[in-house]
């Protein structure tokens, strides 16, 4: 019998070798008192491009070599566009994406969506759908949205198609995102780039516009 899911009581949990499975906290289903998105009267215009919230982040940072150079754009609800272009060094099986590259690429889109909330949240949960293989070279078009807010807790959707933004559904995924404060970054990350990071008066002031305009 394989491993089960038993409502996050460790006790329940299922032995699998030496290590316990243990359950998802929460589903990725909005609880019934979840409140609907709201655009940030701040946040960038349609079609705006969001820009990289860090040079060297391996989703969207320009100044990362070995990153995925996602550039997205706000859309007209609480949604980003995105366009990822899927090159040689993106293989698994020959010819054809890896699959985390690809969820790497449905994150970070669903990252974006931090900039049309003007909130700072992190990955806690990322459940990913892959329908269609994706060929390198293929350009994977991405759209997240936000779905529900409840509390600190961002229930999100991202989809990826290929052929265009209107074509075959190629990987999908439901999420959630938990608000942080500045100080989860500056608390956890290596002392070399989170000092890096606060003498640049730009990333300090992306950071904080998020605190400042609640
Ligand atoms: C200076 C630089 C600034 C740069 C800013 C831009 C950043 C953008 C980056 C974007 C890059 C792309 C994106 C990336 O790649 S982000 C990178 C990948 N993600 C991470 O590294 C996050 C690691 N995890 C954590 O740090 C903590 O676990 C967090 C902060 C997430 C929560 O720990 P915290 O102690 O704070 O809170 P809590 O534990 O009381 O939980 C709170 C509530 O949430 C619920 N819950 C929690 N986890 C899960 C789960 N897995 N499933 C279901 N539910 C979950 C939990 O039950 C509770 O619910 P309730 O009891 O209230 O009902």
């Amino acid at each position: 019998m394989g491993p089960a899911w038993h409502g996050g009581d460790p006790a329940l949990c299922t032995a699998v070798g030496s290590a316990l499975v243990t359950a998802p906290k929460t589903s990725l289903t909005p609880p019934p008192g979840a409140l609907a998105p709201q655009r940030h009267p701040e946040a960038p215009a349609p079609g705006e491009p969001i820009g990289s919230h860090y040079d060297q982040c391996f989703g969207c940072g320009t100044g990362q070599p070995h990153g995925l150079h996602l550039q997205a754009r706000a859309g007209e609800g609480v949604n980003v566009i995105a366009e990822f272009t899927v090159t040689p060094d993106h293989q698994g099986a020959p010819g054809l994406a890896h699959g985390g590259v690809l969820a790497s690429a449905l994150d970070e889109t669903l990252g974006a969506l931090n900039w049309m909330m003007h909130v700072i949240s992190v990955t806690g949960r990322l459940e990913t759908d892959f329908l269609r293989p994706v060929p390198v070279e293929t350009v994977l078009h991405l759209d997240a949205q936000v779905r529900a807010v409840d509390g600190r807790k961002i229930y999100c959707s991202a989809t990826g198609r290929i052929g265009g933004p209107d074509g075959p559904l190629a990987v999908r995924a439901d999420a959630l995102f938990i608000e942080v404060k500045v100080e989860h970054f500056i608390d956890n990350g290596r002392d070399e780039e989170i000092r890096a990071a606060m003498e640049d008066p730009d990333q300090v002031r992306r950071a904080r516009a998020f605190e400042v305009n609640p």
